[in-house]
């Protein structure tokens, strides 16, 4: 088999992946807070975690993978009362819209989809276990984790407290020991959701939901947890100051945190105002054109979105699947083929994820694809198939790809323009990139004719 490492947060380099139990191999990402639709910058965690999780699916026999639903939280409560609407009416519309958005962009439903407010009971549990322990207390209806009573506080983020008072915005409240102290639980008035606690009625804080999940579906110490960046502190410290003292654990063994997409060099974010929504987006572009554009950098590095970004992807994908074409023979071919353990793909993906490595590996096989026999197509067919499918790619039906939204909808500029970019990729001699061009003009009902004076074109 082949080894696996994985850039882990807690140690600072990339480690060889060994799970806790080789039959059951566990991961948690952290998922959405529903009050509105998510941007492009909130897929990218998606999209990489699904890469992973396909991943993992191919060197173990048992992978769990849960990425809850953040469906309680100040946010949400707010947004209902703006729309006027019962809280589940909308978190509910927002929690399908984000399972349908990731759908589109190819992302596997992970195994498990927890509910925050599923879970009160056992947040309470998890609570109560640590003020039994002395490692939180009650003051005025909240619960607060003192976080002087963790030595290892501040691991994952390497920060002290003294970085953390003074680089934090953190709240100086009248019920806190310490001023990093930071809530588990707190009091609602009556406008507000609560459930009945020890301490009042009220509700969780967002960093315990995560803690209570995992520990309810995959256990008190959990192989990989991910999420952006931005969550390493204070989210996911947090989380193992919660995990780790109550259950007297490690908690999590590798931590998996993805860079941003940026806008002008900008974090995108709904508070900067910078974000294009996958929904939005979708309207424009097929869904594994933004896949393929998430896909393109490595997870770890910071990507700039822009249209020129999608329009490469998109030329990119025209290229890959102008090599797949009028090969439908291949099918038997594909259902015996098995991806070898040394093949390129996998070592590229198991090197971290490098997905640019892996997508280069797919277009020499494409390449090859192109060049080969007829005899030898089926079987090359199949193999890009199977490597493209350890990321989600590749696997819609050639011909409907050329023909998705085009039908009759390109007007004689996108026309004369696409012609332009042909004869541009012929005397470049990139005649896959040139093929792609006709194919795709030909879906249009487009008929291109090579003249000494130019290209002609006209309409089926
Ligand atoms: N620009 C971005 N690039 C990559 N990942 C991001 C980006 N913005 C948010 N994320 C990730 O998306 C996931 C969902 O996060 P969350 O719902 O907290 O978004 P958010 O922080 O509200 O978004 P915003 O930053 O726009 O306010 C988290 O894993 C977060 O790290
Ligand atoms: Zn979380």
């Amino acid at each position: 088999m082949p080894t696996l490492h994985l850039h882990n947060t807690l140690t600072g380099r990339k480690d060889v992946f060994t799970p806790i139990d080789p039959e059951r191999v566990t991961m948690y990402v952290c998922g959405p807070t529903v009050y509105n639709y998510v941007h492009i910058g909130n897929a990218r965690p998606v999209v990489a975690f699904d890469v992973l999780f396909r991943l993992l699916q191919r060197l173990y026999p048992n992978v769990v993978y849960a990425r809850n639903i953040t469906d309680i939280d100040d946010k949400i409560i707010t947004a209902a009362r703006d729309n006027g609407e019962p809280i589940e009416a909308l978190t509910g519309r927002f929690a399908e819209a984000f399972a349908d958005d990731m759908a589109a962009l190819g992302a596997l439903p992970p195994s498990i989809v927890p509910h925050a407010t599923d879970h009160v009971g056992d947040m309470v549990a998890l609570i109560s276990t640590l003020i039994d322990k002395g490692h939180a207390y009650a003051a005025e209806g909240h619960v607060l984790f003192a976080v002087q009573t963790m030595p290892d506080y501040g691991a994952l983020s390497r920060r002290s407290l003294d970085d953390m008072l003074a680089g934090a915005r953190v709240e100086v409240a009248p019920y806190k020991r310490y001023a990093g102290d930071f809530v588990l639980w707190k009091p609602s008035n009556e406008d507000q959701p609560g459930w009945d606690s020890p301490w009042g009625r009220g509700r969780p804080g967002w960093h315990i939901e995560c803690t209570a999940m995992i520990a309810r579906h995959l256990g008190p110490l959990i192989d990989i947890h991910g999420g952006g960046a931005d969550l390493i502190f204070p989210h996911h410290e947090n989380e193992i100051a919660q995990g780790s003292c109550a259950h007297g654990t490690d908690y999590v063994r590798y931590w998996l945190h993805n860079g941003y997409i940026n806008i002008d060099g900008e974090k995108m974010s709904k508070s900067l105002g910078n974000f294009r929504l996958v929904r939005d987006l979708l309207g424009h572009f097929p869904g594994e054109v933004l896949r393929f554009a998430l896909l393109s950098a490595h997870y770890r590095s910071p990507l700039n979105f822009s249209e020129e970004l999608l329009n490469q992807a998109r030329a990119t994908l025209d290229g890959l699947y102008y090599a797949l074409l009028g090969r439908g023979d291949a099918v038997s071919a594909e259902a015996d083929y098995q991806l070898p353990d040394d093949h390129p793909v996998l070592a590229a993906l198991c090197d971290d994820l490098n997905t640019p490595e892996a997508i280069s590996a797919l277009h020499r096989l494409a390449s090859e694809l192109n060049k080969a026999d007829a005899a030898d197509k089926p079987r090359r067919k199949a193999e890009l198939l199977a490597a493209a499918n350890l990321m989600g790619l590749l696997q819609q039906d050639a011909e409907s790809w050329f023909h998705q939204g085009k039908a009759g909808s390109l007007d004689a500029d996108a026309i004369e323009a696409l012609i332009a970019e042909r004869t541009a990729a012929k005397s470049a001699r990139d005649f896959a990139r040139a093929d792609a061009i006709r194919a795709e003009l030909e879906a249009a009902d487009v008929i291109l004719e090579d003249t000494r004076e130019g290209t002609r074109w006209t309409r089926k």
